[in-house]
């Protein structure tokens, strides 16, 4: 329970709503118990009535004694319909502020989950399933929400409900009263355990529906695999084995299910029977009247929904307390990368210099760049070589500062990163990575994410200098043309051409592109560098690379191995040491490497 204290914060924000609704509810209920007692003043007026009339011989007063009742019975009818739709009016205005609240709510609470998660460093989102990340946001939020609205409306009506019924019923008779209730105990406790088996099982059933649609999604995504190597018996097999665990649970919802109903039934029944049996004896002992006997049948029908609501509303709290739980406990992960209050910004001219960096992968233990340095005056472009897994990722990842070295400093113009705000650093520096991710959007959308604000035209500027304007012009619907699922489908070089532009478009002081013209023809990826060099003159570039661009003048070339630097130095200067560097160029140079770039 303590979990949901973390939504006080909302139902205070949303206090007039929960006031008013509760309000609503308890002048709702006033007006639902008219129609017992005036049913009880019918059934007692014509009980004592009704032999006085029959022993009247058919004369004028007979005539005026059936208008008078004739009279009295309609005012009834009218008073009691009048009250019932005033009950559900209020009834009505409940359901517009409670369940309304709870949309309010189930609304903020979603924003400050993704808004938290936004927040959070890559380590997190490494450490946790993005289906995990979804179901915390969709099917938790939605539990929750069945707590701040559905439940409190339902716990509130039923207790507003019970004091007034129980208090009028014991105004009648305390002993009936007794008799009477006893049975719905039973029934609240009856539906809390069905509720919760009913609960179990369609967990079961929602998890294997989750299940089925994985296996489906995932055979559609690889049905180039599943036909060309003729599995696709094997695959109708696997999909059937999960549909037929499904099929078993559902059944076995199902009965529980059909069970439900007539034990409720059966309990309402006994209630009712006791009622008139228990009530019966007590009218001819003369304790009570015909009327508080109709009286009471009505009671004990208007507190069935009460009574069995108090086993909903208790599982639908127990659900949202372990949801609730499972939120904060993403909610209570403060980000490790995030700014200092004395973080500060700065325009960056370009200079870089990593003094002593260690860093080690918190979850994994991997050092990946050890007692590391290096530094690049504004202005220079350096090439980052290396056999995979050397650490030149890692290098990018910490000078955009998505991760912190345990050890060492990364500066920028001679300011420590991490007291920088981190808009500004990012900002400022335009990283291409190695796996390319687009948006289900337009293509200008997808460069345009670089710069929101940019027009059309620098859209267009900058798809011509990564050399992808011509392959747009030739979609369809051209910078319109929409990515993903349901739109184009990019070759892997059109979609790190689209990725570069968006860098490009930024137009940063500092570039860092990680390995991303793997895809892209030699003759394009000339076109490509041909173009970059006019634009990165003026910043500072890091391209981390497979292959030797000997076109590309660098400044400086280093070569990683185990997150150290190896080689340092010119491209002349690294031939003549004969390392990796003078063997990977002879490799690229006798062609053995058919992507080098001559
Ligand atoms: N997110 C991560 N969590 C844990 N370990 C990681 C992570 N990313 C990389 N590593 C490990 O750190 C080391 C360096 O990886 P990194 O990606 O920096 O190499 P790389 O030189 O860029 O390789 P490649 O050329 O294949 O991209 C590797 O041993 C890798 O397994």
């Amino acid at each position: 329970m303590k979990h949901l204290f973390a939504l006080n914060k909302y139902f205070l924000k949303n206090k007039w709503r929960l006031i008013l609704g509760l309000l609503f509810t308890a002048i709702s209920i006033v007006f639902s118990v008219f129609q017992p007692i005036m049913v009880r003043q019918i059934f007692d007026l014509l009980s004592h009535n009704i032999d006085e009339y029959r022993l009247l011989s058919d004369t004028p007063l007979k005539g005026a004694f059936r208008a008078d009742f004739t009279h009295v019975l309609a005012f009834y009818g009218v008073s009691i319909l009048l009250f019932a739709l005033l009950s559900g009016f209020f009834l009505f205005l409940q359901r517009q502020t409670l369940i309304v609240m709870s949309r309010h709510i189930e609304y903020d609470l979603k924003n400050e989950v993704y808004q938290h998660y936004q927040q959070l460093d890559l380590n997190f989102f490494k450490m946790h399933r993005t289906g995990d990340l979804m179901s915390r946001i969709t099917e938790d939020v939605s539990r929750v929400r069945m707590y701040v609205g559905p439940a409190i409306m339902y716990a509130s009506r039923t207790l507003f409900l019970i004091v007034v019924i129980v208090y009028l019923m014991l105004q009648v008779n305390p002993l009936l009263t007794l008799y009477t209730l006893s049975p719905l105990p039973l029934l609240a406790l009856t539906i809390y355990f069905v509720n919760r088996i009913i609960h179990r099982k369609s967990e079961r059933i929602q998890a294997q529906l989750s299940n089925i649609t994985s296996i489906a999604q995932e055979s559609y995504s690889g049905i180039r695999v599943i036909k060309s190597y003729v599995q696709e018996d094997a695959s109708a097999k696997h999909f059937e084995e999960a549909s037929e665990a499904y099929k078993i649970s559902s059944v076995s919802l199902a009965k529980t299910d059909a069970l439900f109903q007539p034990t409720m039934a059966l309990m309402i029944g006994l209630s009712v029977i006791l009622t008139i049996f228990i009530g019966g004896i007590q009218v001819i002992a003369g304790n009570i009247t015909v009327g508080n006997l109709a009286e009471f049948v009505i009671y004990v029908n208007m507190l069935m929904f009460p009574f069995f609501s108090i086993g909903m509303v208790a599982s639908m709290i127990q659900r949202a307390a372990a949801s609730q739980q499972r939120i904060n406990e993403f909610l209570q992960i403060e980000p490790t990368i995030r700014d200092e209050p004395t973080a500060k910004t700065v325009d960056i001219q370009g200079g870089i210099r990593l003094q002593n960096v260690t860093f080690t992968y918190p979850h994994t233990g991997i050092t990946a760049i050890n007692n590391f340095n290096l530094h690049i005056a504004p202005g220079q472009k350096v090439a980052v070589i290396g056999r995979t897994g050397s650490g030149k990722s890692t290098l990018a990842q910490l000078l955009i500062r998505m991760y912190d070295p345990q050890e060492g400093k990364v500066m920028l113009d001679g300011h420590d990163i991490r007291y920088l705000q981190l808009a500004n650093l990012r900002g400022q520096i335009s990283y291409v990575p190695q796996d390319v991710f687009l948006f289900s959007d337009s293509v200008a959308n997808n460069i345009r994410f670089g710069d929101p604000s940019a027009s059309l035209q620098m859209v267009q500027t900058a798809a011509r200098q990564a050399s992808v304007e011509k392959d747009i012009l030739g979609f369809s619907e051209g910078f319109d043309t929409e990515i993903g699922e349901r739109g184009v489908t990019l070759s892997g070089g059109q979609k790190q051409r689209i990725s570069i532009a968006r860098a490009l478009i930024k137009n940063p002081d500092i570039l860092i592109f990680d390995d991303c013209l793997s895809a892209v023809d030699a003759r394009t990826e000339k076109e490509i560098i041909g173009n970059l060099y006019a634009y990165l003159k003026n910043k500072t570039a890091i391209i981390i690379t497979h292959r030797i661009f000997s076109l590309f003048a660098f400044d400086k070339i280093i070569v990683l191995d185990e997150g150290k630097i190896v080689e340092e130095g010119t491209h002349d200067d690294l031939l003549s040491l004969n390392g990796y560097y003078s063997e990977l160029y002879a490799r690229q140079q006798s062609g053995e490497d058919e992507s080098v770039t001559k």
